[in-house]
């Protein structure tokens, strides 16, 4: 068995072990009591059974009738490298002393081998109680992955949610940047909000590692610290080891020609601008002549810190080069932004430099979906958002709740019942198809089992609310798309995963499947879950079964 499961790692390299995004996911990042099940499987001869687990969640998030699926590729990684190490085993030796000596030789030689794992294309948009993961395999072993699945996943999806509400609010012109790290839950949390956040559609980070690992765009522009660090224009000396192509004192002087001018066109008193921030401006530009953005809000946007970047922008015009433009952080962005447009629009004629007129805007400070919304009905001139806490701690909503639930064992469905009818899980094997009409929307998800024949095209079929009798519909549809694919088997990796760039633009065309009365943020419509009639009946009998009749007295 050893000299199988090293055969099996060796397969594996060849086919490329991709590093997981956090090697803190690894088999013991899970609950106890999956270890502790493990074993009672093992104690009870199951370790051949063979179970089938499907991954759902019951409900789209943010009161919305959507979700971005994300969080995929970590998982087959999960599985790539799901093996006990000794020191896992030794560890868990302690935490279980009374423990079969033969489980501990069992859970050595345990790997995803002999796991099959089909899923929906990560980046699409997938919708309640559809198994968005079906895993199948050993019991014990497939129980094993229970936890570290639903950790990669939950918050996966739900941060790249966030991010395509965000999206969808602002619309497409409008950069969109994370700037979570510093708010997220984590390291791995604030990882993780970048890539997928990226992928839900923001247009890059200001998380630098994120740069680095996953090729995601890097933008960033500074800080208030950073204004005010500098008292007086004097505060600002030529670096004598620097060798930049701007002279300190030569620009110092330009900028001080240029600010009594700026200051008169604009109304503001020239003794009021803030001299430190003006330092702050002229050093940041000298350090960075061809991307000089300024942070305008530290003292006051209107009377200090417009003039002040102007008199930069225009001293930088003079030698040549363009500056990029400004960044809002408090106050009535709408408003300010709208000022900051107008000044600019004034100077670029006065100078004649209409290039001027298009400085760009960013504005951050606290913005959620909400606030976005309202800018966007207030009418603004922001190009930019940065977001941060609202985004990444998905504030609105912190937890997706996918679960993993038993549907087969042995050929044979299972499922749970509840009180609450709408959790009962949907038992058995089963595939699910995208059904889209002639105009390549996204009509609805028929949840079928396995072995029953796939919905054709042009064919009219009845499908049905797998809860609500009365609720049927006959659909005919344009194309069908089996949205299960195998990504891993006995093989290994099955598929080609995509890049995030291709990932990116999944999800964005898989919106554009999505009728607007889906997406829309008030009362928006749900989508339809529907399973076949064969589903159907074999759903409510499996009920019938499973419930006792009472008696009354
Ligand atoms: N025009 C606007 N419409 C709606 N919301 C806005 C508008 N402008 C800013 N906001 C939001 O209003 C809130 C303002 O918050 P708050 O009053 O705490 O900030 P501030 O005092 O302007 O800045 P800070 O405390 O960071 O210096 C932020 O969440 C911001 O995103
Ligand atoms: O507001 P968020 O969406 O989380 O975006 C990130 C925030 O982080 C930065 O400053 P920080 O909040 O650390 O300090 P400040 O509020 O005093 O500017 C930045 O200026 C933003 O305000
Ligand atoms: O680059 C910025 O402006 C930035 C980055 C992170 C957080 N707040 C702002
Ligand atoms: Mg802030």
């Amino acid at each position: 068995m050893a000299e199988e499961l090293s055969t099996f790692m060796e397969a594996r390299k060849e086919n490329g072990v991709h590093m997981p995004i956090n090697n803190v996911v690894q088999p013991l990042l899970t609950d106890l009591y999956q270890i502790t099940m493990a074993y009672a499987y093992w104690k009870s001869g199951k370790m051949e059974d063979q179970a089938v687990f499907d991954l759902f969640f019951r409900k789209n998030p943010f009161r919305g009738e959507f979700t971005v699926y994300a969080g995929l590729e970590e998982c087959v990684k999960f599985l790539q490298n799901f093996h006990y190490s000794s020191s896992d085993i030794a560890y868990l030796r302690g935490t279980f002393p009374s423990i079969d000596e033969g489980f501990w030789t069992y859970l050595s030689n345990i790997d995803a081998s002999q796991v099959s794992l089909h899923s929906m294309p990560e980046g699409y948009i997938v919708f309640p109680k559809t198994p968005l993961l079906r895993v199948e395999g050993p019991l014990p072993v497939v129980q094993l992955l229970e936890t570290t699945l639903l950790n990669l996943i939950n918050y996966a999806s739900l941060v790249a949610t966030n991010a395509a509400r965000f999206r969808i609010a602002v619309g497409n012109k409008i950069k969109l940047l994370e700037f979570g790290l510093r708010r997220a839950q984590g390291p791995d949390g604030a990882l993780s909000a970048s890539k997928y956040c990226y992928i839900g559609g923001f247009d890059g980070t200001s998380n630098v590692l994120a740069g680095k690992q996953f090729g995601i765009p890097v933008y960033g522009t500074h800080a208030h610290a950073f204004v005010s660090s500098f008292k007086s224009v004097e505060d600002v000396k030529e670096n004598s080891n620097g060798g930049s192509c701007i002279k300190v004192d030569q620009f110092k002087a330009l900028v001080l020609h240029w600010l009594p001018q700026v200051c008169s066109i604009l109304n503001v008193i020239e003794n009021e601008t803030n001299k430190g921030e003006l330092a702050a401006f002229i050093a940041y530009a000298v350090a960075f002549p061809t991307t000089c953005l300024c942070l305008l809000d530290t003292y006051s946007v209107i009377r200090s810190g417009l003039p002040n970047f102007l008199a930069v922008a225009l001293a930088l015009d003079d030698l040549g080069y363009k500056a990029v433009g400004v960044r809002l952080d408090s106050g009535d962005l709408a408003y300010l932004s709208k000022k900051c447009r107008a000044a600019f629009k004034t100077i670029a004629k006065e100078f004649s430099k209409s290039w001027m007129e298009s400085f760009v805007i960013v504005a951050s400070n606290d913005i959620n979906e909400d606030t976005l919304r309202s800018l966007k009905e207030q009418g603004h001139e922001i190009d930019s958002f940065g977001i941060g806490t609202h985004l990444v701690t998905c504030q609105k909503q912190p937890a997706l709740g996918c679960v993993f639930k038993l549907v087969a064992v042995n050929d044979e469905p299972r499922m749970k019942l509840s009180e609450e009818v709408q959790k009962i899980n949907l038992p058995g094997r089963k595939d699910v198809y995208r059904l889209y009409s002639a105009e390549g929307l996204a009509v609805l998800d028929l949840v079928q089992l396995t072995n029953e024949e796939p919905p054709q095209v042009g064919v009219k079929m009845m499908v049905r609310h797998p809860l609500v009798e009365s609720k049927r519909a006959y659909v005919c549809p344009h194309k069908t798309e089996l949205l299960h694919k195998q990504y891993w088997g006995p093989d290994g990796v099955m598929q080609n995963f995509p890049t995030l760039e291709e990932l990116k633009e999944r999800t964005a065309w898989s919106l554009k499947t999505l009728r607007p009365d889906i997406k829309r943020e008030l009362n928006p419509t749900p989508y339809k879950v529907s399973v076949t009639d064969t589903m159907y009946h074999f759903l409510h009998e499996l009920w019938l079964d499973h419930v006792p009749i009472g008696e009354l007295t």
